[in-house]
């Protein structure tokens, strides 16, 4: 007769609730299932406490509060030490592209020529189960050289170039978002340790026999807490998978307001695999907005003219490069969103122009090299740098003359908000999101790049425009004087389906409809939701 007990022992640890895809069972194998559970098990409550800890600290600034450097960790940040040298693949970076982890994108990235390739679980891919599956089995093919695509249509066949030296690396998913098809112990597991742990699983060995790690760009960071906690989990991920200590090198984004604060912390805490430090520029605008969505005297002008020169951005970006060089490592610029515009030489131009002249301000800073959105960009980038940056980075540029100091950081900027740009965040957001929702991360709005970073801008701000009269101090103004108040976006948003023209043709066209309905959700509640991804993500099959 069965016992309680053996009904118990008998209920794997792990579920796997999506849709089955032909071939899962290659990535999902039980060894590799086994290693995810032990992943979530060592890793998953301390997850949850850093996310607790994160919104203790947004209810401490919605109070007032304003983020300041660490009194409790002056040690480190005043301590003489430097991070772990850096390999060889990784001494020059400077132009790296970015993108979605689809095998076309992956093939085109990797034969681009760019000096790395950062595959993009995280801003430029909608996690739905395919996509996760079918990226993580093109990297594995990648690693392995024998990545190849044919279009549907069968037009072009895509072969990975065998003499690609392009580096790879592989940013999963923040420490936010859960991976909703993959259960352990009945919980959810989080999308970090799931994308990094298959991956590493299945591409440790071939990648570290080849000198290239696995290397990792690590996302939306807010503490030196959170860094150590990815140090344990790549630690643990090296003992597990027979790796050397410190094999494992990542490169962190600083792109939230509260982790500015904490740079040399969080280089301290992974100092034995940490390569670098990125700008991401956008999640960091999208940071400073749910900071101090309730700081009437920093709300933002609109999204189009929240460039780098503004004061705040500028002190952001040359502490960065001041702080990575003083440790060693190294000070990765950002993404400019502009991207080629075909059929259209003189708008081309000059969107190529704002992608040299972004570039040219990031290699005077003291940048060590930049990311690029699309192969085009790559030849623009590359020669700047190479003009401006003769020697594989530029760590002898010390920086010694920046002064950054709280107050630079935290700078009010000066700007308005338009008709054109509040109508413009309520399109793109409903564009961006209507894609999303129909499975992709990334597309080209008005000749603009748009990942799930730029569009949180929008969304951001048009929660916290609407919502300014909540804490009293009446309604903001657009620049003709009219009150942001919801009976301006209610119009904007309701009349915006007969403003898009061809509609169905757009990326995510059919779910225009389920986009309106989020978006007006989340602009109408009475709290900002730190994430639009997390709403949209119980959407998604
Ligand atoms: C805020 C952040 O997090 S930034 C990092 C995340 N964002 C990104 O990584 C952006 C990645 N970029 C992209 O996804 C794309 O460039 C888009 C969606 C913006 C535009 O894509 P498209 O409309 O396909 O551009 P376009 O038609 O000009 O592409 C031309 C070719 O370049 C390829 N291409 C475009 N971008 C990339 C890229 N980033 N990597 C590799 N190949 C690319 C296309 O696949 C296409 O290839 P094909 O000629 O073989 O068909
Ligand atoms: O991830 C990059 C950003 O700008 O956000
Ligand atoms: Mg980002």
């Amino acid at each position: 007769m069965a016992m309680a007990g053996d009904a118990a022992r008998t209920v794997p640890p792990l579920s796997l609730t999506g849709p089955r895809l032909a071939g899962q069972e290659d990535l999902l194998t039980p060894a590799a299932q086994a290693f995810l559970v032990d992943l979530h098990r060592a890793f998953e409550p301390t997850r949850q406490q850093r996310l607790a800890a994160r919104a203790q600290r947004q209810a401490r600034f919605d109070a007032g509060a304003l983020p300041d450097f660490r009194e409790d960790t002056r040690g480190i940040r005043d301590g003489d030490w430097t991070v772990a040298p850096l390999p060889a693949a990784l001494q020059d970076r400077r132009v790296e592209i970015t993108g979605p982890v689809d095998p076309k994108m992956v093939i085109n990235a990797l034969n681009s020529g760019a000096n790395c390739y950062m595959a993009d679980f995280e801003d430029s891919t909608c996690p739905t189960w395919e996509n996760l599956l079918v990226g993580q089995r093109a990297l594995r093919k990648a690693v392995t050289g024998q990545l190849d695509w044919m279009a549907p249509d069968g037009s072009k066949h895509y072969v990975l170039d065998a003499t690609s030296k392009t580096v790879l690396i592989v940013r999963p998913r923040g420490w936010h978002l859960d991976e909703k098809h993959v259960l352990v112990d009945g919980q959810r597991m989080s999308g970090s340790l799931f994308d990094l742990g298959l991956f590493a699983f299945h591409n440790a060995a071939g990648l570290h026999a080849k000198d290239r790690g696995p290397y990792f760009y690590l996302p939306k960071l807010e503490s030196m807490e959170e860094a150590a906690l990815w140090d344990d989990v790549l630690a643990f991920t090296e003992v597990r998978l027979g790796l050397p200590v410190g094999t494992m090198k990542v490169t962190v984004l600083i792109e939230t307001l509260p982790a500015v604060f904490e740079m040399h912390e969080i280089l301290h805490a992974l100092r034995g695999r940490i390569a670098g430090l990125n700008c991401g520029r956008w999640d960091y605008i999208f940071s400073y907005l749910k900071t101090f969505r309730r700081h009437r005297d920093r709300v933002l002008p609109e999204r189009g003219q929240v460039g780098m020169t503004q004061p705040f951005l500028k002190a952001y970006s040359e502490l960065l490069i001041q702080t990575c060089h003083r440790r060693g490592a190294h000070a990765m610029g950002g993404m400019a969103a502009q991207i080629p515009i075909a059929g259209d030489p003189i708008a081309n131009e000059e969107a190529l122009a704002r992608v040299r002249a972004d570039k040219l301000r990031e290699a005077n800073a003291g940048h060590d090299g930049t990311w690029v959105a699309h192969p085009a960009l790559i030849p623009v980038a590359r020669e700047v740098f190479d003009e401006k940056m003769p020697t594989p980075n530029q760590q002898q540029v010390r920086r010694e003359d920046v002064a950054v100091t709280r107050d630079d950081l935290i700078r009010p900027s000066l700007g308005t908000i338009t008709r054109k740009g509040f109508d413009n965040n309520v399109e793109v957001c409903v564009r961006y999101i209507a894609a999303w929702l129909d499975g992709q991360g990334c597309v080209p709005i008005h000749w603009l790049m748009e990942d799930a970073a730029t569009a949180e801008i929008g969304r951001a701000q048009l929660w916290q425009w609407l919502h300014m009269a909540d804490n009293g101090g009446g309604h903001l103004h657009l620049d003709d004087g009219t009150p942001v108040d919801f009976s301006l976006f209610d119009r904007a948003l309701m009349t915006l389906p007969s403003k898009l023209a061809d509609r169905m043709k757009l990326p995510g066209g059919s779910k225009i409809n389920e986009a309106i309905a989020l978006l007006d959700e989340l602009t109408h509640a009475n709290e900002l939701v730190p994430f639009l991804t997390l709403p949209a993500y119980e959407r998604l099959g």
